[in-house]
């Protein structure tokens, strides 16, 4: 028999945490980790706190309560230069994805090395033609953003949340409004980086063929208890989750599996 995979390393431990704004609760009592090389879904109905979630673990919202730590470091920790090196540890695409309409797909990819400055223009240039060779946009770099598709610009952003390498990658619904081939090419994509970069991955997406295809694990945020009821695998959410989990995502489900559950 084989020996029991050991257990893989927090990256991110999310502790009693409670989202609100002003009076409103969003989310309380959310408290997971997000471990090193895995896909971990974000997920749940409209309106439920999955942005607002990804805000909290990147530092850009502060917690109404609990706490986001990095190995022992708070996310929002009052030293600015610790977080400042702690968000170097992350790379960030948006909903909007939005790439800067004024430069080059190339330019774009390169902003963050310059933004962190100690690189020349030559080897910039060389790590932004690498992301972007990973994302498949190798001959992109020259193209206006307004000249790609939905799909490439989506993966252009990707590749400039890649430009300075982070070992952790929070992704904001990447495959939405995509076609499915595109959506499938960007699944692809993620599982590529899990496997060939050994990169984690967060993402928030609402596409349950994609759940299904890409996450390790999946979470779900309940908008009604206003807190997390499951975090497991999603075909085991699907056959042993809570009822409004399963339901969730029979949906999506391959069809094999949703005849199943
Ligand atoms: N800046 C804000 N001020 C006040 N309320 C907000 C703010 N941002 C979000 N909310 C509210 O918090 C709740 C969660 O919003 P959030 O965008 O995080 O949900 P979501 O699950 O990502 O939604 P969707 O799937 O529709 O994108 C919603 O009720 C929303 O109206």
């Amino acid at each position: 028999m084989a020996a029991p995979a050991a257990p893989k390393e927090a990256l991110v431990r999310v502790e009693d945490l409670t989202i609100a704004y002003g009076r409103k609760l969003v989310q309380r009592g959310l408290s997971f980790e997000i471990r090193r090389g895995e896909v971990l879904v974000i997920m749940g109905g409209s309106g439920c706190g999955k942005s607002s979630l990804l805000r909290h673990l990147i530092g850009l919202q502060r917690p109404a309560a609990g706490r986001i730590r990095y190995g022992e470091e708070d996310i929002n920790d009052e030293d600015p230069q610790q977080q400042a090196r702690l968000r170097r540890g992350f790379g960030v695409s948006f909903q909007a994805g939005a790439l800067w309409s004024s430069m080059t797909v190339g330019e774009n990819v390169m902003l963050p090395l310059e933004l962190i400055g100690g690189l020349g223009t030559a080897e910039r240039e060389q790590k932004a033609r690498e992301k972007l060779a990973l994302v498949g946009l190798a001959d992109q770099f020259d193209t206006e953003p307004a000249a790609l598709s939905g799909g490439m610009r989506k993966r252009a952003a990707i590749a400039r949340a890649l430009a300075l390498e982070p070992p952790l990658l929070y992704l904001d619904e990447p495959s939405a409004g995509l076609d499915p081939l595109s959506a499938a090419r960007l699944d692809e994509l993620m599982l590529a980086l899990r496997d060939a970069q050994g990169a984690t991955l967060v993402l928030v997406t609402h596409e349950l063929p994609s759940i299904f295809a890409v996450a390790d694990r999946a979470l779900f945020l309940d908008a009604e208890r206003k807190t997390m009821t499951a975090l497991d695998a999603p075909e085991r959410l699907l056959q042993e989750g809570p009822p409004e989990v399963r339901e969730f995502l029979r949906r999506g489900a391959p069809v094999e599996q949703a005849a199943t559950a």
